[in-house]
C-alpha cells in the first residue's frame, strides 16, 4: 500500500470505559485513503466500541478523530455529524429496516429521493433497487420483505445501502461491522472482490471480521486491539495466519484441528431419524442420526438449513417432513415441547432469538433450567451462582460478573453464553446455527472442545456453517440440502473442504 496517499481517517487517543470496563485505552490508528483496513481483535476487546464512537453512538471519554482532515472530537461526535463527515457503517445488527421491502431499504438509505410530491413513483424506486441488487449480486427481488430474508441476504442488503450512492469521488470511509459473519464462501468472494474494486477505485473501507483468512486475502493494512488498548497497525505483507493469531490473541492457538481426534458414535441405534425430507438420489431414503454423532449441513443460502433445524426444534412445519427421537415420533409443534424432550438450539441470529439483553449474563444461561435450583418451594441462589460462574469460566465468557446484563457483553461473548445455555442442559440433540459466528479465533478451538465433550455423553448434534473448513473439521458425516431436500450424503475421507464447495454448487445445478 502507497504510505504517500492521504490520511482519510486518523484515530486519535480514543478512549472509552463503561463503569469499571476500560473497553478503549487510548487507541491510536491512521486509515489511508483507498485501502481496506481491517480492525481486528478477540471478543471484547473494543473493536464494536471503536465503531460506535466513530458512529457518534458512545461519545468516547476523550481522544479525536479526523476524516479526510475535517479534525472532529470523539467525545462528542454525533451520528450526524459521522455522517457529514463521510462515515458510512454497516453495524453487526443489520443496518435494515425488517418490515420493509428491499426497494424501500434501498431507497431510504440512498440519496435518491422521490420527488414526485405525494406520489412515490415507486416503478423508479423499483427499477433502481433491482439495478442496486443486481450490481451487488443479491439474490432477492425489490418487493421482497427484509425480514423474510435470510441473515446473510439481509448482511448483502445492509452492505449495498450504505455503499450505493459512493463513489470514487466522494471520499466517504465505509465501515463494516463483521459483514461477512453469516456469509456463505461463495458469497464472501462476491463480498470482497466488490470490497477490493471499490478500494482500487479510491474508496477507503475498514472492516471487522473474526475470518482471518479474509483478512490475508482483501486487506491491506491491519490494526489489532487486544483488551481495549492498540497492539499494532502493520501492513497485511508481513502477517501469516500463526502472526496474526499471536497478535490477537497475545499467544499461540492451534488452528481449527477438530477433525483429528472426532469422537465417533459408540453407542447403537439413532438419536434421530428424518423422514420425508429427502431429495435427488437420496430420494425416498430416511436419514438418521447416532449417539455422539455430529452430522454437518451444508448447503447454499436459502437451501434451507436453518429452517431444517428450526422444524426440529417446534418453530416450524412442514407436515410432509417428519422426525423421530429416540424412536418416538417428535414432530414438535412448540420449542417447550422439543426442549423437554431435550432439542436445545443455538440459532444464527442470537441477538435476537436467542438473548435477553436486559436480563443478566446468570438469568440468560439459567433460564431453561431455573427448575433444578428450586428445593421445597425456594430459589437456591448460592448453587445457582456457583454453577454458572464455572459455565463462564469454562466457555471463556469475558464479562464484569455474571449480573452483568447481557446486552452490555461483545457480540461474541454473548455467543459463548447462549451456548453455555444449552450445552450445560446436556442435550440428547443439539442444534447449532453458524456457532462460530462472531466467536474469536482463540475461542473457537475451546467450544468445538465443549462440543465434542457433549457428544461423549451421547449428544448428537446437527451444525450448520457456512465456512466449510470448519465443517468439515467438525462433522463425521455431512448432509447436503438443497432447496429443503437432503439431496447427498459425504461420509469418511470425503468430508473435506473443496469437496464439499464442489458438491454444494452440483447439487445447486
Ligand atoms: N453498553 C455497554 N455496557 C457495558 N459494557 C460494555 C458495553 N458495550 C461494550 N461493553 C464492554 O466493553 C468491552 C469491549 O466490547 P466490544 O463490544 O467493543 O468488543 P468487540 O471487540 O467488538 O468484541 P466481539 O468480537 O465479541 O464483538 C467488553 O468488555 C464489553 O463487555
Amino acid at each position: 500500500m502507497d504510505t504517500e496517499r492521504p490520511v482519510a481517517l486518523s484515530v486519535s487517543g480514543v478512549a472509552k470505559s463503561f463503569g469499571p470496563t476500560r473497553a478503549l485505552r487510548g487507541v491510536s490508528f491512521d486509515v489511508r485513503r483507498g485501502e481496506i483496513h481491517a480492525l481486528l481483535g478477540g471478543n471484547g476487546s473494543g473493536k464494536s466500541t471503536m465503531i460506535k464512537v466513530l458512529a457518534g453512538v458512545h461519545a468516547a471519554d476523550a481522544g479525536e478523530v479526523t476524516v479526510n482532515g475535517a479534525q472532529l472530537a470523539a467525545t462528542g461526535l454525533s451520528p450526524s455529524a459521522a455522517w457529514d463527515a463521510g462515515l458510512r457503517f454497516v453495524h453487526q445488527q443489520s443496518s435494515v429496516f425488517p418490515h420493509l421491502t428491499v426497494a424501500e431499504n434501498l431507497c431510504l438509505g440512498s440519496s435518491f429521493t422521490p420527488v414526485a410530491g405525494i406520489h412515490i413513483p415507486w416503478r423508479e424506486v423499483r427499477r433502481r433497487a433491482a439495478e442496486v441488487l443486481r450490481r451487488f449480486e443479491i439474490d432477492a427481488h425489490p418487493d421482497d420483505q427484509v425480514g423474510d430474508l435470510s441473515p446473510a441476504t439481509q448482511t448483502m442488503v445492509a452492505i449495498a445501502r450504505a455503499l450505493q450512492d459512493i463513489d470514487a469521488d466522494s471520499q466517504a470511509v465505509l465501515v463494516l461491522d463483521e459483514p461477512t459473519a453469516s456469509l456463505s464462501a461463495h458469497e464472501v468472494d462476491v463480498l470482497l472482490a466488490s470490497l477490493r474494486r471499490l478500494a482500487d477505485d479510491g474508496q477507503t473501507i475498514i472492516f471487522v471480521t473474526h475470518r482471518l483468512d479474509e483478512v490475508l486475502e482483501v486487506a491491506d493494512q491491519v490494526t489489532v486491539l487486544r483488551d481495549g488498548a492498540l497492539v499494532t497497525t502493520v501492513p497485511r505483507a508481513e502477517l501469516d495466519h500463526e502472526r496474526l493469531v499471536e497478535l490477537i490473541m497475545g499467544r499461540s492457538v492451534d488452528r481449527l484441528a477438530a477433525g483429528a481426534e472426532r469422537t465417533r458414535a459408540r453407542e447403537v441405534g439413532e438419536v434421530l431419524t428424518i423422514a420425508g425430507a429427502t431429495g435427488g438420489s437420496l430420494e425416498g431414503t430416511t436419514v438418521s442420526v447416532r449417539p455422539g454423532e455430529i452430522v454437518g449441513i451444508a448447503g447454499l443460502l436459502g437451501s434451507g438449513r436453518t429452517r431444517l433445524l428450526r422444524q426440529l426444534f417446534g418453530e416450524e412445519s412442514r407436515p410432509e417432513v417428519t422426525f423421530e427421537l429416540d424412536g418416538r415420533p417428535a414432530s414438535f409443534r412448540t420449542c417447550a415441547e422439543a426442549i423437554a424432550a431435550g432439542v436445545a438450539y443455538v440459532p444464527e441470529n442470537r441477538a435476537k432469538d436467542a438473548s435477553f439483553g436486559e436480563l443478566s449474563v446468570l438469568e440468560n444461561i439459567s433460564l431453561p433450567s431455573t427448575r433444578q435450583y428450586f428445593r421445597w418451594g425456594k430459589l437456591r441462589h448460592r448453587e445457582e451462582s456457583r454453577r454458572v460462574t464455572g459455565l463462564v469460566r469454562e466457555f471463556l465468557v469475558k464479562t464484569e460478573s455474571i449480573g452483568a446484563p447481557m446486552g452490555s457483553l461483545s457480540g461474541g461473548n454473548q455467543q459463548k453464553v447462549v451456548m453455555a445455555r444449552w450445552l450445560s442442559k446436556n442435550p440428547r440433540l443439539l442444534l447449532l446455527d453458524e456457532p462460530s459466528q462472531g466467536v474469536d479465533v482463540g475461542s473457537r478451538f475451546e467450544i468445538w472442545e465443549l462440543v465434542r465433550r457433549a457428544t461423549e455423553q451421547g449428544t448428537a448434534v446437527l451444525v450448520v456453517s457456512s465456512d466449510l473448513e470448519e465443517l468439515a473439521g467438525v462433522s463425521d458425516r455431512v448432509l447436503v440440502l438443497e432447496r429443503g431436500a437432503i439431496v447427498a450424503e459425504v461420509t469418511g475421507d470425503e468430508v473435506d473442504e473443496s469437496n464439499l464447495e464442489r458438491l454444494i454448487l452440483e447439487c445447486h445445478v
